[in-house]
Order: C-alpha cells, then structure tokens, then sequence
C-alpha cells in the first residue's frame, strides 16, 4: 500500500507556492474508500484521493528509473523559453496567419530529454515530456503498467457510465513548469507519481471570467487571462475568480472532472515531477434535465461558434454577427 503523503510536507509545500489575485479554496482529501467520494464524482466534484494504490506499480518511475528502464523510442518533448507550456493545436494554426507557437515540439529518447534537462544552464530552455504511454516503452514499464490499480479505476468507469480511456499521457517536468490554465473535454484521473504538482481548478460557471480563445484558435480551450499579469482592462471580470486549490504528492490521485478549468504547476524547488493521467470520454447525457449544468453550457456555446464560424467561412464576421443578434435585443 503506497503510504499517504505526510500531512506535514503537505502544508510546507502549500506555504511555498505562488499566490495569484483570486482567494483559493482548498480541493478536499479523501480516501476513497470514504463513502463521500463515490457522490463527488457522481456530481463532478475535484477530490484529492488517497489509497487508490492506482498507481502504486509506478512508484518507483523516478526520471532515472525512467531513464533506465523505459527503451530508446522517442518521446514528445516541449522547449520553451519560459516555464509556462501554453497548448497549442498545431491543426488550427493555419487558421491564424500571424500565429507564433509558443512552444517548440522535439521528439529525443528519454535518455537524450533527461540529459539535456541535467545539463541545463540558467537561461537554457525549459523542457516538458509529454508522451501518451503505448507499446514503445520498456518491458518493465509495461509490467508496471499493466499491474496499475485497473480494478479501481474501471470501476469509477463503470459505475459514472464513462467513455472508454482515450489515453494515459506519461508527464515528466522540470522542476517550476506550468501549464496554464485551460480546460479539457474529457473526465481525468491524474495520477502523481514523483515530486509535487499544484493544481488552481476553476468549476466551468467561470467560463465568464476565464475569456477562452476562439474555438477555431490554436489555443482553443486556453485561457487568455494570463495570471502573472492579468489584463482586467480586456478582461475585467478576471477580478471575479474563486478557485480552489489541490497539492499533489507521490500516490495521490486527483478527480478532474471535464470542463473544469486547471493551471498545473510543478512546485518550484521540489525536483522534477512524474505523473500519468487517465483520461476518459465523458458519459453521454442520457436525459436533458432543467436547469442545464455549466458543462453543458460550455459544450452548447463551443457548438454554435462552430457552426457561425463554419457556416460564415470567416472568423472576423462571427462577433459583429453575434453582437447583432443579442445587443439591444437580448441585453
Ligand atoms: C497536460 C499537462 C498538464 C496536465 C493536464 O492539463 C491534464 O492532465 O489535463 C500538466 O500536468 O502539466
Ligand atoms: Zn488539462
């Protein structure tokens, strides 16, 4: 049984991060085996859980460990000239001529990302792997990933009537990366596994104040509110945000439930951080139900700019054409 982080470690590592404009509220923590857990992720509530053992086979999946065992496939590594590894879909770029990706996307063996992460110099790039986990890897990380908790996991599956598992994305930082804060449209188990991650959540209702790029963008599903420097002249109900806080230690799982908005950082000064999610189609809605959530609010709005901008062949036509339709009409 992977031990629970220990509860002191925990707030020293709360007592580290960065403190951003908006009050955060802490994510509960929960074994899950505690009865409570099964309705949070019935209703889509994040919950910290602790003693799934989901990845209990993985433990040992230091970046050295990795380095060793994992084979000399090659793996999908980001640069970039800051800590943050804003996502972009290199599929839509086309669609924005002066788009300047913000990262730059290496595949090296994992020998090769680890060596040039330890031989890193102040001002270097930083580096991010992000590998979805297939049969290229070692036998060993096969046998500890084909001994992960299935049991639990699928269960959770089963019993929330979730998709298939789309895919495990094997994640290894630098220490003090970030990710910053989007959301995705599928249910995540994430799992850590070495080192510390602290997720900022944000429940889909902040849609409003989170001011994602275009769908048709390259950064579609990005935030542009950029938290180090929010701009509250373009984007002044930023000032409105509550979020909620989970700090992740080895063994502990993370409940992400889709559409919920999350900024990952690495904690600075703790090493570098394995982790490996689980991501998962989300359950199909079965009965349409009143008031509609905010998930499905998100999913109805992503709809329609799709159709406007699909059906207006032009991008710069989409707000005067919605601006026309509600402004003096419906507000
Ligand atoms: C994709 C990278 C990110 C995790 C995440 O956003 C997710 O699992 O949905 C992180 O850990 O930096
Ligand atoms: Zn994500």
């Amino acid at each position: 049984m992977a031990s629970a982080v220990n509860k002191s470690v925990l707030s020293d590592v709360a007592a580290e991060v960065k403190k951003y404009h908006f009050p955060l509220e802490d994510v509960p923590r929960l074994s899950c085996n505690d009865p409570v857990v099964e309705q949070m992720i019935r209703n889509e509530e994040p919950v910290i859980l602790t003693d799934t053992n989901l990845v209990a086979a993985g433990m040992q999946w230091s970046p050295q460990y990795l380095a060793e065992n994992i084979g000399n496939g090659l793996y999908t590594v980001y640069s970039s000239k800051t800590q943050k590894f804003l996502y972009y879909d290199d599929k839509k770029v086309a669609r924005v001529p002066d788009f300047s990706p913000p990262t730059v996307h290496e595949d090296m063996t994992f020998q090769n990302f680890l060596c040039k992460v330890n031989k890193r110099k102040e001002g270097d790039r930083w580096m991010y792997l992000q590998q979805s986990l297939n049969d290229t890897v070692g036998p060993p990380i096969v046998r500890d990933f084909t001994t992960f908790n299935w049991a639990w996991i699928s269960e959770q599956q089963q019993k929330n009537k979730w998709g298939a598992l789309t895919s495990n994305l094997l994640l290894v930082g630098m220490d003090g990366v970030i990710t910053p804060v989007h959301y995705d449209e599928q249910q995540n188990f994430f799992a850590q596994i070495c080192g510390f991650k602290r997720f900022i959540l944000f429940d889909p209702s902040m849609f409003g104040c989170l001011y994602p790029y275009p769908v048709y963008h390259p950064h579609d599903r990005q935030s542009q509110v950029d938290f180090d420097n929010p701009d509250f002249v373009r984007f002044p109900r930023a000032k409105e945000l509550r979020g909620r806080q989970a700090i992740l230690g080895p063994g502990d799982v993370l409940y992400l439930p889709v559409y919920w908005w999350h900024q990952v950082e690495s904690v600075p000064g703790r090493g570098m951080t394995v982790s490996v999610n689980f991501w998962y189609k989300s359950a199909p809605t079965e009965k349409i139900v009143y008031p509609l959530k905010p998930q499905q609010k998100v999913a109805m709005m992503r709809n329609i700019e799709k159709m406007i901008t699909d059906a207006l062949n032009s991008t710069e036509e989409v707000a005067p054409l919605m601006q026309a339709m509600v402004l003096g009409r419906y507000t």
